[in-house]
């Protein structure tokens, strides 16, 4: 389904939860809504759902207006598959029924062998005739997951749906799901805590804030090219260093030149740096002290501090293991930078 939303507000009794939320997912891709507790994730799942009624804006599936004010298509009339945390599974149902129940019309022996085929996907074949009270909550959240991909819905909505499992089910599983989304060309849209699960699930990620999308971007601009600096801090570690910006767009910086493929006024600025910008180079003329370290496994997360004050971080193979207090060598690692106008 190709999924549209044009400036849509919803909300609960008294203020607007999301507000004038516009994004279009075209069909077949993967996107994801990222942002802190309380920012109105669920809500905008809800209201394409068809739970929650818009304030203003329309919500149009394929073209076909599903939600404005004064226009509200049901939700089992909307064809949206959904993974909803609260969404708890029928208990007095085992885990094969359970993945069963929206094949109703489907043949008995199709439906089963389909079921049977999506538990083997989950991991979950197994404990086909377990009941969703033997099931741990990580089982529970894979039943949903294969339950709601049973009957092959053109738009899957998914909120949080591996946030009970362990971090290598989470990568795997989420591989498997993008991989047979991709196969079928169904469209989904998944709300997510976790950074490293948007990155690894979705092809365009929204960043939202009080109900507010800040940026609708790849995983790449929005990590290296953030909008403004909510996003920047919220999106992955870094730090901001001063620089002056030239009328070429060029940024000079304590620790060196890059280019600003942003445009913006010549001036100070506050430039980003990310971990992987910057490097170890004992020939260069940049000094700068370790005040922290932070063991990652492959790589040291270090944190500098630069003759003229500010800090930056760098992401350095572990084996280097240099000592908190030593002075080392280090430049640019990238020729572009993000810089935002002071104030
Ligand atoms: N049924 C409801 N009635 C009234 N207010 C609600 C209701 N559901 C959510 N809210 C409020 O709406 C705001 C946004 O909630 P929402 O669940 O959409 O955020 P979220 O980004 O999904 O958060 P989280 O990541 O914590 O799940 C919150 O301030 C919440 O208190």
């Amino acid at each position: 389904m190709h999924l549209q939303l044009e400036s849509v507000s919803a909300g609960y009794a008294g203020a607007d939860v999301i507000r004038e939320l516009s994004f279009e997912l075209p069909r077949g891709s993967i996107g994801c809504l990222l942002g802190p507790s309380g920012s109105g994730k669920t809500t905008a799942l809800r209201a394409i759902a068809g739970f929650e009624p818009v304030r203003s804006g329309r919500i149009l599936g394929d073209g076909r207006l599903l939600s404005a004010p004064g226009w509200h298509v049901p939700p089992e009339a909307r064809a949206i598959g959904m993974v909803f945390q609260d969404l708890a599974l029928l208990p007095h149902l085992d885990t094969l029924a359970n993945v069963a129940f929206g094949l109703q019309r489907w043949p008995r022996r199709k439906r089963l062998a389909r079921a049977l085929a999506l538990l083997e996907l989950v991991g979950l074949r197994d404990h086909a005739r377990a009941y969703p009270h033997e099931l741990s909550g990580g089982q529970q959240q894979r039943v949903a997951l294969a339950r709601a991909l049973a009957p092959q819905p053109p738009l899957l909505l998914l909120d949080e749906p591996f946030s009970s499992l362990d971090a290598e089910l989470r990568e795997r599983l989420g591989q498997e799901l993008r991989r047979i989304l991709q196969q079928r060309g169904t469209t989904a849209l998944l709300v997510t805590h976790s950074q490293q699960e948007a990155f690894a699930m979705a092809d365009v990620i929204g960043v939202i804030e009080r109900g507010r999308l800040r940026q609708w971007d790849s995983a790449y601009t929005l990590y290296h090219r953030p909008a403004d600096r909510f996003v920047a801090d919220f999106v992955g570690e870094g730090a901001l260093v001063p620089g002056e910006r030239d009328e070429t767009g060029v940024v000079r910086m304590e620790l060196g030149r890059a280019r600003c493929p942003t445009p913006g006024r010549p001036g100070a600025v506050q430039v980003l740096l990310r971990p992987g910008d910057v490097t170890h180079d004992e020939k260069s003329p940049v000094r700068a002290t370790i005040v922290h370290k932070a063991f990652r496994g492959a790589e040291t997360l270090y944190t500098l501090r630069l003759g003229g004050g500010s800090t930056v971080l760098a992401l350095l193979p572990s084996h280097l293991d240099f000592r908190v207090g030593e002075t080392v060598g280090i430049r640019l690692a990238v020729t572009e930078v993000t810089a935002f106008e002071n104030g």
